[in-house]
């Protein structure tokens, strides 16, 4: 069972692409969804509210305890921002527990969002050489941490990584069919069992 938390923002894309794998799926709001799970996805949306949001439902603690115990993740866009060790313009809160800073909003305003092709640089973690990756308000990743991996670029930007059972993209592989992104978040969840 894959969670997603559900507090706002782009969960019910998640949903459907885990569903068209075949892959059942909860809705996380409060403590309790945290159970049993063998991955969890935090979407996209707007970091702000959903940081207010887990503060409200009493989900930061226990959120910071599935993941540091080796929770499996995918993390996208606001998701990601969620889970740095910094926030910058501007600085916010965040949970800490992967080791990049991020700029939000860092590729422009809603409407400079677009399609953009990415190198693959983890051929053994990835199929294919390239990628499509849909950036919508998306954060750059100014800093990645020693123990974090670079998995796929935008030119020279690192937009997708991975430390530990972590996988975090600042762009949406939930929006487009078949994302590769996705299998190797449920492949990294199998592993767990
Ligand atoms: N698509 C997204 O998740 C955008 C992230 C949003 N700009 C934020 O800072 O929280």
């Amino acid at each position: 069972m894959v969670g997603i938390l559900a507090l706002q923002g782009d969960f019910a894309a998640h949903r459907q692409a885990l569903a068209e794998r075949g892959v059942s799926t909860r809705e996380v709001r409060k403590p309790t969804d945290l159970q049993g799970l063998s991955g969890l996805v935090l979407p996209g949306g707007e970091s702000t509210t959903m940081l207010k949001l887990m503060a409200e439902f009493g989900l930061e603690t226990p959120l910071k305890q599935a993941i540091a115990g080796g929770l499996p993740v995918l993390a996208t866009c606001a998701g990601v921002i969620l889970l740095a060790r910094e926030v910058q313009n501007p600085p916010q809160p965040s949970l800490g527990l992967l080791d990049v800073a991020v700029v939000r909003n860092a590729y422009g305003r809603q409407l400079a969002s677009t399609v953009a092709e990415l190198t693959v640089t983890a051929p053994e973690e990835l199929p294919s050489p390239t990628l499509e990756g849909v950036f919508i308000r998306a954060p750059k990743l100014v800093q990645v941490g020693e123990g974090v991996r670079v998995l796929a670029k935008r030119g020279e930007d690192p937009v997708l990584v991975r430390q530990g059972a972590i996988l975090a993209a600042t762009f949406h592989p939930e929006l487009l069919p078949k994302n590769p992104v996705v299998d190797l978040f449920l492949e990294l969840a199998r592993r767990r069992g």
